[in-house]
């Protein structure tokens, strides 16, 4: 089911570069964390945190509220340092300092909120901050035409067809949003991409459009960090499951030693559930109906 080969001759000699002056192995995968902890004064956010993400690979991180995903991410992505543990990148040991170290590694996070500005049209979207520049005569001016024709072919190369990528990125549903964002990213040199719940605030078919797009960045040989609440979501795409709950590891595992129903139970509270179920069920009477009457039940004897 993995898939190892580097997208590109450039990233198997830097991967084996730096992996082998650290001596991580040319297996090494393209990120990895040992336990590792965040602490924000006296609260503690994660707590030996164990993660491997290779090339080919959706790794899907579940939790819920408060369980420590966007501090995660942010480490990832270079935005926290890690107060516990270390964060190896093709095994070399890292300490970013900023999300640009993260980006020059070749690891780019999709938040939420896209980082787009919805009236401008897509292209200039898909460039932001990276924009093509000609000179005309002592002056620096746009691109225009390089960029157009760029987002174009890109987003056709994963198979986005948009009508118009002059269209402010406004108009586009918010699966093609997130579409669009991860071809920047991709485009840009990823190699691995976090997505930061890029599900949560999509209908069915809008996720199933970005579940598409996982798929093809694991096919292009992107390692993929994807976060989500939704079990659903990350059974259809994942190759390997994390369930973080109040900071620490509850579950990790791969897909072969999992099913839906396992991953579906799990997020549900797993043990905790297990124990109000026994409980609920030790209150049943010996007859199997209830030993303390159901509030709604009629009372017995003459009303
Ligand atoms: N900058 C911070 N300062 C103090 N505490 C923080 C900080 N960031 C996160 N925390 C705490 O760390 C814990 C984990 O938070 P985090 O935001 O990582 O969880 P999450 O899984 O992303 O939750 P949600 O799905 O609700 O966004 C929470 O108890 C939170 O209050």
């Amino acid at each position: 089911m993995t898939d190892t080969t580097p997208r590109s001759t450039a990233d198997t000699e830097g991967a084996a570069g730096t992996a082998g002056a650290a001596g991580g192995g040319a297996d090494a995968p393209l990120l990895e964390l040992r336990g590792v902890g965040k602490s924000f004064g006296n609260i503690r956010a994660l707590s030996g945190v164990d993660l491997r993400v290779g090339a080919g690979e959706v790794t899907c991180i579940l939790g819920d509220n408060g369980a420590g995903k966007s501090t995660l991410i942010k480490i990832l992505a270079g935005l926290h340092a890690p107060t516990a543990g270390s964060y190896r990148v093709d095994g070399e040991e890292v300490a970013f300092a900023s999300p640009r170290d993260a980006l020059d590694r070749g690891i780019a996070t999709v938040y939420q909120d896209l980082a787009m500005v919805p009236l401008m049209p897509v292209w200039r979207n898909f460039f932001l901050g990276s924009e093509i520049l000609r000179k005309v005569g002592p002056f620096s001016r746009l691109d225009v035409a390089a960029m157009r024709r760029i987002t174009d072919e890109e987003l056709k190369k994963m198979g986005i067809d948009l009508p118009d990528i002059d269209a402010p990125v406004a108009n586009l549903s918010g699966g093609q949003k997130q579409v669009v964002a991860i071809a920047r990213a991709v485009y840009f040199g990823a190699r691995v991409l976090i997505l930061d719940e890029p599900t949560a605030a999509l209908g069915v078919k809008q996720s199933g459009v970005v579940l598409k797009y996982v798929s093809a960045a694991r096919e292009a040989g992107l390692g993929v960090v994807f976060i989500t609440h939704n079990p659903h979501h990350a059974y259809m795409v994942g190759d390997h499951f994390v369930i973080l709950r109040l900071g620490e590891t509850e579950l990790d595992a791969p897909r072969a030693e999992l099913t839906l129903g396992d991953l579906t139970h799990h997020m549900a509270g797993g043990a905790e559930l297990d124990a109000l179920e026994h409980e609920l069920a030790r209150s049943e009477g010996p007859d199997g109906g209830p030993a303390v009457p159901h509030p709604t039940a009629p009372a017995d004897g003459p009303a």
